[in-house]
């Protein structure tokens, strides 16, 4: 497999004119997302992101910039090779916008006369593709007979009808409950894993990046603050924005009430260590107290897992002489990410 990406924007800029005003919805996007990746997008309401998924499947032209899909610029293809171009893309919506006055059958079939499949060859396809999304006794029903989650799972087989190289979800979870998330996600993670789609999740919830993406761009203001693998943006979130959302799945970072109780129940410094070799840490506490003198309790703290490691933070009490915890804190800060909490 190459390293070209798969999909490519090159300082990407979307204005939009807003009365006699201009709405910059994307600023200077560079953004690279490859082939056989869960690629989430997150970002508050505002952000962009709904912006930027439009461009990846040209439903509106950008500003400036470039986009590349298997290394052609969409920016300057005609209509007919747009059309050609989103067939290899499918979309799944928040809403997910099925034909209410067709079936099940119906929908998914949908896209494949558009594509101009003959009867039988559709009826083959839209088996198959309930057959995966675990339909197919609900062929005959229409939506309005299905569940949130149901639906979902139309909308994807829907989606994947013509054989995408790329789905789009936007937003695919925001309307469902977190056990039906759940099943939805399972489901996109396997079209990822078993069918090989590549897969551009638009979402403001981290929980949904930390359940199923590998990688993650995060949006805010129409820029790009931050991007990497999922493991180390939750690891080390480096700015705010990020820090905000990664608090929202680990809660492991005291604050508010919670911090105010450690401050008033605890007299030693407080500091909080990012978990990610426990290992490595391990080995600094364990010697605390003979090298430096310094005791630890942890007083806070939580752990999930991600891709199969552990992730998440402790925060520790420490007690002894002032030189002795500034040097585990340094012996800390070899290994993670530390920050003290005392006022
Ligand atoms: N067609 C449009 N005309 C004018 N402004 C627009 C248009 N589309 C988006 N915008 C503006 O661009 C900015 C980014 O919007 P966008 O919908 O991409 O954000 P988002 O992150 O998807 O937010 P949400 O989660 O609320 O959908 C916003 O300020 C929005 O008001």
């Amino acid at each position: 497999m190459s390293d070209a990406p798969l999909i490519e924007f090159r300082d990407v800029t979307k204005t939009f004119a807003s009365g006699s005003r201009q709405v910059t919805a994307l600023d200077g996007i560079d953004l690279s997302i490859h082939a056989g990746d869960v690629h989430a997008i997150i970002g508050y309401s505002g952000a962009g992101k709904s912006t930027l998924v439009r461009l990846i499947n040209a439903l509106e032209p950008v500003t400036s910039g470039s986009v590349l899909i298997d290394g052609t610029d969409i920016t300057t293809l005609g209509e007919r090779r747009l059309r050609e171009l989103r067939l290899g893309i499918g979309m799944i919506f928040q809403q997910f916008n099925l034909l209410r006055s067709r079936t099940v059958f119906g929908n998914v079939a949908y896209p494949l006369k558009i594509a101009g499949w003959d009867k039988d060859t559709r009826k083959v396809r839209v088996a198959e593709l309930l057959r995966f999304v675990g339909l197919s006794e609900k062929a005959w029903d229409y939506p309005d007979q299905l569940s949130g989650g149901q639906k979902q799972r139309v909308g994807i087989a829907r989606a994947l009808a013509t054989n995408p190289k790329i789905l789009l979800a936007d937003e695919s979870t925001s309307a469902l409950d977190p056990e039906t998330t759940g099943e939805v996600l399972r489901l996109l993670k396997r079209v990822n894993t078993e069918l090989g789609v590549t897969i551009v999740v638009i979402t403001h919830e981290m929980e949904v990046v930390r359940a199923i993406a590998d990688r993650v761009a995060v949006l805010d203001a129409g820029r790009v603050v931050e991007q990497g693998a999922v493991l180390d943006v939750f690891a080390e979130p480096k700015t705010d924005t990020t820090r905000r959302f990664v608090e929202t799945v680990l809660h492991d970072r005291p604050d508010g009430e919670d911090l105010e109780r450690l401050r008033a129940r605890h007299t030693g410094r407080l500091v909080t260590a990012g978990i990610r070799d426990d290992r490595r840490i391990g080995t600094v506490l364990s010697g605390a107290e003979r090298k430096h003198g310094v005791r630890f309790e942890i007083v806070y703290g939580g752990i999930k897992e991600l891709a199969g490691e552990p992730i998440g933070r402790l925060t520790l009490e420490l007690t002894g002489p002032e030189a002795g915890v500034d040097a585990l804190v340094a012996d800390l800060r070899e290994v993670t990410e530390v920050e003290e909490l005392t006022a």
